[in-house]
């Protein structure tokens, strides 16, 4: 079976990713992720300019049905991570980046461009922006400004990480922005920002920071990521490829990614839940789903979704 795909060129020869935050804080998890068979590269923890803890524990936690967190961006910091992707590696890297405002997502894309890594980068637009303003990704005329700058001196390779949306309108609206500028791709979607769970037995939220609030993932969520994966697919530039993140539990989730536009699919909540061993279960759940089907390659039936 053909399960590749490309960002810009660079050939996945696997469609599987980590969503970035699981499995890849450290070199140890990133080197496990690139030396698995099934896996088709490995996306870095959100980088900041300094190392940081983040927020107190607990900060994720497992549902019946997804995941909750408010991990707060921990990290080993910028040059930790910029100097694991320079090493060889013999499957793609992406350089997730992550600034605590609009002027460090600046400096950490200018230490990129002096760099000489010339792999492929993901900028978090889930980022904090200015006090009274929501998340960058949600400030349309923040995010043009910003994309404005950044393709100003960045000349390398560059996606985004996105956030999802619910409105049609939204969706017309950041497309608009990001048809503007040559990236490489889209990766969609980011948890959900600020659910919240209640554990009735001890009448209590399940996380500490944020009172309880948190980043909703895993498979409760998958018709929101479905979704996004669509809608950005049907409006963004042929150049501009897809990645599908959000809700995978099971290889025909990741048909409904492919079938969706999806170039590539990441695994957040359950890699988290399950282990690496996930990836060897979705290629074979997948690979079954293709062999009854009739078809050998992701290309057969990528973005092919039926309307009725
Ligand atoms: C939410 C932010 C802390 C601003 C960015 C990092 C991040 C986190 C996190 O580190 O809390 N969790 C997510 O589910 N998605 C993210 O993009």
């Amino acid at each position: 079976f053909d399960l590749t795909g490309q960002i810009n060129g660079v050939p996945f020869d696997r469609l599987f990713l980590n969503a970035s935050g699981v499995h890849c804080q450290s070199t140890t998890e990133l080197d496990e992720l690139l030396q698995d068979e099934f896996v088709g590269g490995a996306v870095t923890k959100s980088a900041t300019l300094e190392k940081r803890a983040g927020n107190p524990a607990p900060r994720y936690y497992e549902l019946a049905n997804g995941s909750i967190n408010s991990m707060g961006l921990p990290n080993n910091g910028f040059d930790y991570y910029i100097q694991y992707v320079l090493q060889f590696h013999a499957k793609p890297t992406i350089l997730s980046v992550a600034g605590l405002s609009a002027d460090d997502d600046i400096q950490l894309l200018n230490q990129i461009q002096d760099s000489d890594y010339q792999g492929l980068t993901e900028l978090n637009l889930s980022c904090p922006n200015v006090i009274g303003k929501p998340q960058m990704a949600y400030d349309f005329e923040g995010t043009q400004a910003l994309l404005q700058s950044v393709f100003s001196f960045f000349k390398k390779p560059l996606g985004v990480k996105l956030p999802p949306y619910f409105d049609l309108v939204h969706f017309d609206q950041i497309t608009a922005i990001l048809n503007q500028f040559p990236l490489t791709h889209v990766n969609s979607i980011n948890s959900i920002g600020n659910g919240l769970w209640v554990d009735v037995a001890s009448e209590s939220v399940v996380i500490k920071p944020k009172g309880g609030f948190g980043g909703l993932g895993g498979k409760m969520v998958l018709p929101t990521a479905l979704a996004n994966v669509r809608a950005l697919r049907q409006r963004l530039n042929d150049s501009i490829k897809v990645i599908g993140t959000g809700g995978v539990q099971t290889g025909a989730d990741v048909f409904a990614h492919i079938l969706c536009g999806a170039e590539l699919v990441s695994i957040g909540t359950q890699l988290q839940a399950e282990g690496i061993g996930v990836y060897h279960r979705l290629t074979n759940e997948l690979e079954r789903i293709m062999a009854d089907k009739g078809y050998t390659a992701l290309a057969d039936f990528r973005g092919k979704l039926n309307t009725i």
